[in-house]
């Protein structure tokens, strides 16, 4: 699955690690800085600190050894937290790359008449407005996205999904969309451009996972919040404390105060935060799943129900003509006929499947009159056909629409046809002249394979999936049982399909909806996780905040997963973050305070070195925690399905305990080191 891993992209690669340091440098820019309310107020006390310490050592006062290097450590607390960001965004920088490389830097083949594939112009890519035409030949990369006018090829997009066996696209329906950087394997494509230049599907792509655009999510600004308040809480305890320190005749130095500090607030969790933030958008990609938003991914963490288009989602979605099935009365020829002139302007996939069908089986020959009306498909009334000149509304479409419109119900003997059909999971398109029903068009498709399994897999995360489909409810039976899903809502319009979700989100459930038609573009807008399959239309992709590269849908257990661990992890580490601080506080006042409370001694458990031991290995140890903690921001806490409740449990205990222990260990370790250089 994840086939743009490469060692190139490795947790701790060279190639990334080496420029990751001098971004941690060029992050103590102000602007960047001002991002992170705790990371920004540990840059601001640093400064403090060596403009302190510089006078104690210009006034060769008796604080200068021990203040100069409390300031070079808060630096490195500042830098090490810009380093887990630099260190999370170079992955995505490294992908980024990878993506440009693809990105073709060729001519255009400028068409002024689609007709005429012999007079086109070649003219440079930025050059060329949106609407133009273009031809496209076997061999050649396409230089921007369009859409297909007309032909049909075979084209690899490895470039973008990694996925190396060739796709068809060809005009009308839900694979007319053509992607810039893609290459045509044979024949060729002519094709009207959709994207300006540099807004481009792959310009976003590199975007999106090189993190240029990130903004936090609503979550992460609410604990940036309660971070900052934490730090302002913590600010307000260390400006007291002098005033303690003087009842008791001890003086505390300022620069152990401003140490004091900022191992008090929560620099691990600040440091870490958007690095976790990043690292899940990444694991995304690993997937090969493109992120348009934070929020989405978050969300995906706690989904209730996903809702699945059929056909091209579940489906292959090439549903192609098998069979005429005439009604009492009608020759198969004549059904053939009328199906055939139904659908000679009709461009979708079906449409067009039903004349090669017509054309195969019977020989049929005919023509379209030029001034016949073409009636084309549409989502809404579910049916399309033609009005002939002469007299004579040929329409063909789902069963109900058929039905509706000849205003009476079919006839047993139709009905019939049509119900077995779609027993068999089949789409039947029912054919009638002038109201006259004349038979049933039998077009099959394929269920992706494996879905089953995965669907059961969604089901133990405890997430239902139904099923929504334009088709007939016999159909929607028929491939809901075959793939295994919850349940399903057939003769679906785009507006059912928009209404099924508001109802679900007003029950207070969270929605995931997958889907690849322009008719699923509202759906996937208003969902919380859309996640649009990247074989469907611009209009699909444009709506979902996700796109599958592999356009599987199941992919939204990996998606839930990454979302599940993304939240966990960041609960995890300000549990850890947090219980840390507080530690730290009750580690480092009885060495403040033990000269002028003895009695304190007591509460020294660690027995440090001396007031300034303590204070300079609490610096210490509050900077190397940042770095300590990076594999874990970035890899993520591991995720085993369970309740919630236990989770949260099992959370507690490792990182809230473990938060509480480890300062001690770990100060009391610096201590010795910082006692045995004779550091302090
Ligand atoms: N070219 C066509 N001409 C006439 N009727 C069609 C055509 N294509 C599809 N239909 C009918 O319209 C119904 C809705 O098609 P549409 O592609 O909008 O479905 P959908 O809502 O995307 O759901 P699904 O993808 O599962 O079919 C189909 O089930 C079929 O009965
Ligand atoms: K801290
Ligand atoms: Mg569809």
């Amino acid at each position: 699955m994840s086939k743009h891993s490469s060692p190139a992209f490795g947790l701790f690669a060279p190639a990334i690690l080496g420029p990751a340091v001098l971004h941690a440098f060029r992050k103590l820019d102000p602007r960047s800085l001002a991002r992170n309310p705790v990371i920004f107020s540990t840059a601001l006390v640093s400064l403090v600190a060596t403009v302190l310490a510089l006078r104690e050592a210009l006034t060769a006062g008796p604080n200068a050894a021990i203040g100069v290097q409390i300031a070079i450590w808060l630096w490195f607390t500042v830098l090490f937290a810009n380093f887990a960001e630099a260190v999370a965004e170079g992955r995505g920088k490294a992908r980024a790359d990878a993506f440009r490389a693809t990105k073709s830097s060729a001519q255009a083949k400028v068409l002024a008449d689609a007709r005429d594939r012999t007079a086109f112009r070649a003219r440079d890519v930025e050059r060329v407005e949106v609407g133009e035409l273009i031809l496209v030949e076997a061999g050649d990369t396409l230089p921007t996205d369009g859409e297909v006018v007309e032909g049909a090829a075979s084209v690899d997009e490895s470039a973008i999904t990694g996925e190396s066996a060739p796709v068809i696209r060809e005009s009308g329906g839900d694979r007319s969309s053509v992607t810039g950087g893609t290459r045509l394997v044979s024949d060729w494509l002519v094709v009207r451009v959709t994207a300006k230049p540099g807004e481009t599907f792959l310009d976003r792509m590199i975007a999106l996972v090189e993190g240029a655009k990130r903004q936090k999510t609503p979550n992460e600004i609410a604990l940036d919040i309660l971070l900052a308040g934490l730090t302002l809480v913590f600010l307000l305890v260390v400006v007291t404390l002098p005033v303690f320190a003087s009842w008791s005749g001890t003086t505390l130095p300022v620069i152990y105060l401003v140490a004091l500090f900022v191992t008090l607030i929560p620099t691990t969790i600040g440091g870490l935060l958007s690095a976790i933030g990043i690292a899940g958008m990444e694991r995304l990609v690993k997937a090969n799943v493109v992120a348009k938003s934070g929020r989405a991914v978050e969300a995906a963490g706690d989904i209730d129900v996903l809702l699945l288009d059929k056909t091209g989602t579940i489906t292959f979605g090439n549903r192609m003509a098998d069979a005429f099935e005439p009604a009492p009365g009608v020759t198969e020829q004549e059904l053939a006929e009328a199906a055939l002139l139904a659908s000679l302007a009709d461009d979708t996939p079906e449409g067009k499947s039903i004349v090669d069908l017509a054309r195969r089986r019977f020989g049929l020959a005919a023509t379209l009159d030029a001034r016949a009306t073409y009636v084309p498909f549409s989502a809404h009334t579910r049916m399309s056909g033609v009005d002939l000149p002469g007299g004579g509304a040929l329409r063909k479409g789902a069963s109900d629409a058929m039905a509706a419109l000849s205003g009476a119900p079919l006839s047993p003997a139709v009905d019939q046809i049509v119900k077995r059909i779609g027993a068999s999971g089949g789409t039947p398109l029912v054919v009638a002249q002038d109201g006259r029903v004349l038979g049933v068009i039998h077009l099959k498709d394929v269920v992706k394979p494996a879905i089953r399994e995965r669907f059961a897999e969604l089901r133990r995360m405890g997430i239902r999936t139904v099923m929504i489909t334009g088709d007939n409810p016999l159909t929607a039976a028929a491939i809901a049982a075959e793939a295994g899903v919850d349940d399903f809502l057939a003769e679906a319009t785009p507006e059912k399909k928009l209404e099924l979700i508001r109802r679900e989100q007003a029950e207070g459930r969270l929605v995931a909806m997958c889907g690849d038609g322009s008719n699923d573009a509202p759906a996937l807008a208003q969902a919380d996780v859309g996640v649009a399959m990247n074989t469907g239309t611009p209009a699909a992709k444009e709506a979902g905040n996700l796109i599958d590269l592999d356009s599987d849908p199941t992919k939204l257990i990996e998606i839930v997963l990454v979302g599940k661990q993304l939240l966990i992890s960041r609960g995890a580490l300000t549990t850890f973050s947090v219980a840390n601080d507080v530690a730290k506080y009750f580690a480092i006042l009885p060495a403040l305070f033990v000269a002028a409370y003895p009695g304190l001694g007591v509460l020294d458990v660690m027995g440090l070195g001396s007031p300034q031991s303590a204070i300079l290995s609490a610096v210490i140890f509050n900077a190397l925690v940042i770095v300590a903690l990076i594999p874990i921001a970035l890899k993520g806490v591991a995720y085993t399905p369970a309740s919630a409740s236990a989770l949260l449990g099992r959370n507690l205990l490792v990182y809230g305990l473990g938060g509480l222990i480890v300062p001690f260990l770990g100060i009391k370790a610096i201590d010795l080191v910082v006692d045995l250089l004779h550091l302090a």
